[in-house]
């Protein structure tokens, strides 16, 4: 797969209210590191909202990960998500669930076994230096030890793709630096495509990445 976001002329809105995004196009080749940057209430969290299917565009071609949205089936979506990590800025962890519970759930959704799960789960945990606290609940974390948790999540099934939505928005420098190099190894490594909403790209990322500024509901490609 050449692409992995194939996006053109997409007009997205809430309801009947007016388009938030009017016509965005972008292309993302795969191993790509891309940032979407913009000012407050321009539409970034609109965009990746689309990208995983939970707001459809009005208008527009939108192709991720290979499958088309247009007349997308629900099985389709779900085969969808399968090859998608996706990080908000506000975790949405399961509070009932316990921190390896948390990140071994798209492994249990993959249909993966039990000892798979654990292994997967304690490889991630380790790399977002939590293996201690894994018998934790989310509410006993600190907001940055959940957003670790919400990266070991989104990477457990070795997505295709991780859609990150201001993931260092709240946090410390030990866990921005934690989470930026996860994301930055996901890419070196093991080949994922990382898209990131931020108000502010890391002065010393050390990679190359692509830039879209998002005003007046276009995408402009920044060099
Ligand atoms: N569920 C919703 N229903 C109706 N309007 C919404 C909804 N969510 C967001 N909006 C509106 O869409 C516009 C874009 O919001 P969005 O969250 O995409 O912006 P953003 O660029 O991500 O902002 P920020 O940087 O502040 O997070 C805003 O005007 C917002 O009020």
């Amino acid at each position: 797969m050449e692409y992995v976001i194939k996006a053109n002329g997409l007009n997205i809105s809430y309801g009947r209210d007016e388009p938030i995004i009017t016509d965005a196009s972008m292309q993302i080749k795969a191993q790509e590191f891309v940032f979407i940057t913009g000012k407050s209430g321009s539409g970034k969290s609109t965009i990746i909202k689309s990208l995983y299917g939970e707001l459809f565009p009005n208008r527009g071609d939108l192709n991720v990960c290979g499958i088309d949205f247009k007349n997308i089936s629900s099985s389709k979506l779900n085969l969808l998500r399968r090859y998608l990590g996706v990080v908000f800025q506000d975790y949405k962890l399961i509070d009932e669930w316990t921190v390896e519970q948390n990140v071994m759930l798209p492994l249990i959704i993959g249909g993966f076994s039990k000892g798979v799960c654990i292994k997967q789960a304690h490889k991630l945990l380790k790399h977002v230096k939590l293996l201690h606290k894994i018998n934790k609940y989310p509410y006993e974390l600190s907001g940055g030890e959940q957003q670790r948790v919400a990266m070991a999540r989104a990477l457990a099934h070795n997505p295709v793709l991780i859609l990150a939505d201001e993931p260092t928005g709240n946090l410390d420098s030990y866990s921005s630096e934690v989470i930026w190099n996860l994301l930055k190894g996901a890419k070196e490594h093991l080949g994922t495509t990382v898209l990131v909403v931020t108000h502010n790209i890391p002065a010393s990322l050390g990679i190359d990445y692509k830039h879209y500024f998002l005003e007046g509901g276009v995408l402009h490609e920044v060099n």
